[in-house]
């Protein structure tokens, strides 16, 4: 394993995609001490949710800012110079090799883990061949975890279902962080390269990001429990 993850719970990372921080709140309320760890997207960084992430942190919380940074060298340097007087664990910035050289700039000694998002678990071959790609997905986020590694960036975005490419490019102590992950019988919505959380930790992913099965759920707090008894059988 990429590092050692001391409390369980922070295998699990819930995506807080929701409109407000009020229900943000609410969310956080529900899971109480069944989650640790938490996402936030644009969708409430744009409303509210960067004052969330550091009072999610006053209280012991770990958070994760998806913002997926992508830009000129300077800008994203510049950027990633301000989030890391958040506090947050992780930042996602898009795996193109000049953005992430330009964010390891900007993280410099701080403790904010970037993490490189290689293709996004939405697109299949199909999908990337339509944005102009000439390679297979696999094929690219093989291509995005070497240069990741060199540019020095802290961890990877994938499928679990590439965690064996990715952990074989990046070796032992960077950090595999998957989304799409959908319990048994859930829907996948846009997903399309998903694995049941199970699946995820056997094929050696370090943390796995849940929103919709979770946020969505009629009960939220037993999904969430559920997940972390699938999370912990497969440890
Ligand atoms: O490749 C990626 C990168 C980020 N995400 C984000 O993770 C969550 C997944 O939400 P679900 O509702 O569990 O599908 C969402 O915030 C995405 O923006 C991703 O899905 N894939």
């Amino acid at each position: 394993m990429a590092q050692k993850i001391n409390d369980l719970r922070d295998r699990m990372i819930v995506g807080l995609d929701v409109p407000t921080i009020w229900d943000a709140y609410r969310i956080v309320a529900t899971l109480g001490d069944e989650a640790s760890f938490y996402k936030i997207g644009y969708r409430l960084a744009f409303a509210g949710g960067l004052d969330l992430a550091r009072q999610l942190i006053s209280e012991g919380k770990k958070v994760f800012l998806d913002l997926k940074l992508h830009d000129i060298g300077n800008t994203v340097t510049e950027g990633v110079e301000s989030v890391t007087k958040l506090g947050v664990t992780f930042l996602t910035v898009h795996a193109y090799p000049q953005t992430m050289r330009g964010a390891v700039e900007g993280r410099g000694e701080s403790a904010l883990r970037l993490l490189a998002v290689t293709a996004l678990t939405s697109y299949d071959d199909g999908d990337l061949k339509d944005a102009g790609y000439g390679l297979a997905v696999r094929d690219l986020v093989r291509m995005r975890a070497q240069q990741a590694r060199i540019a020095g960036v802290d961890g990877i975005v994938c499928s679990a279902a590439e965690t064996e490419i990715v952990r074989d490019v990046i070796g032992p102590d960077m950090v595999i962080v998957t989304p799409g992950i959908r319990p048994a019988g859930s829907a996948a919505g846009d997903q399309k390269r998903t694995l049941t959380p199970t699946e995820a930790i056997r094929a050696g992913a370090d943390h796995l990001v849940i929103a919709r099965p979770i946020i969505r759920a009629a009960d939220p707090r037993a999904a969430a429990a559920a997940i972390m008894d699938e999370i912990a059988g497969a440890a």
